[in-house]
């Protein structure tokens, strides 16, 4: 049994146009995709294409404008509302995307150590903002007081605190600098082996390629291939969609090879 079943998940919007005429926007697209327990499944998309929604979809967060259809299972049991707001934070947890999820009117030491479930709170935030480079006096401070680097790294501690058993990481490392990225995702790589699993949404397909077990490419919120992480590697040629393959492809460092090669031949 997986650990989080979507099973054809179609979410649209209803808009109205300039012309104030009714326009349906469907923005996921009979997607389905599994996480087995203990494994790390990168969903890698343009901006737009969906991972957002679809993050939200399985944590039950879409706004009330939203239609959804089809099933979400975490365990082999649907997702009811009722099971969400059981399991949101304690088993199930987000990394959102923006840093604007931070409650402003709390210090972010007692934010990271509401949501810890296991061991002493202040002694298991002490070791995360350790492992995350926040000095100890960051505890004290607001979110209004943050870098915008030091604030991922405090959403990040809220969501690796809670010691969940789904982890859902929308965008974790933006504006972080390399080190600070290496060690989040060494860290996501840790909270596997301690029984976790983890959705890891980028648009970095590197980055997924060289941490996930299995690769999801979302494109104008379809699912165009899910492949394991081993298929991104020389020319693609595992792979089977075209898009896949080509974003692969671009990739700055292939380009380089590319051009190496060229010359040389020509
Ligand atoms: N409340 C909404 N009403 C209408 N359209 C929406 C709404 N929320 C999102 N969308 C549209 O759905 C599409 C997917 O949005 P989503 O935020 O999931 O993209 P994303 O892949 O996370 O992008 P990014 O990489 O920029 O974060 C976009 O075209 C967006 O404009
Ligand atoms: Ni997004």
């Amino acid at each position: 049994m997986a650990l989080l079943d979507v099973h054809h998940l179609s979410i649209s919007f209803t808009i109205h146009d300039h012309k104030l005429r009714e326009q349906v926007l469907n923005v996921i697209d009979d997607l389905s995709l599994s996480i087995e327990s203990g494994e790390i499944v990168a969903v890698v998309g343009a901006s737009g294409s969906g991972k957002s929604l679809l993050a939200h979809a399985i944590l039950g967060l879409l706004p009330s404008n939203a239609k959804v259809n089809g099933e979400l299972l975490f365990e082999g049991e649907p997702l009811s509302s009722e099971r969400l707001h059981e399991l949101r934070g304690t088993e199930l947890a987000l990394i959102p995307q923006s840093v604007q999820y931070l409650n402003p009117l709390m210090r972010v030491g007692k934010q990271v150590e509401q949501a810890v479930r296991i061991g002493d709170p202040k002694k298991v935030r002490r070791h995360i903002f350790q492992r995350f480079k926040l000095a100890e006096e960051t505890a004290e401070l607001y979110p209004y007081q943050l870098s915008g680097g030091m604030a991922r790294r405090v959403l990040v501690s809220i969501a690796a605190g809670s010691g969940a058993k789904l982890l859902i990481a929308d965008e974790p490392t933006p504006g972080l600098d390399e080190g600070v990225i290496q060690q989040t995702l060494h860290y996501f790589q840790e909270l596997v082996e301690a029984g976790s699993s983890i959705m890891l949404i980028t648009h970095d397909l590197a980055q997924a390629a060289a941490v996930a077990d299995r690769v999801a490419v979302l494109l104008d919120g379809k699912l165009v291939e899910v492949a394991p992480a081993s298929s991104f590697s020389g020319e693609g040629n595992l792979l089977e969609h075209p898009y896949a393959r080509a974003l692969w492809q671009a990739l700055p460092q292939h380009q380089f090879i590319e051009g190496k090669r060229s010359q040389h031949e020509a």
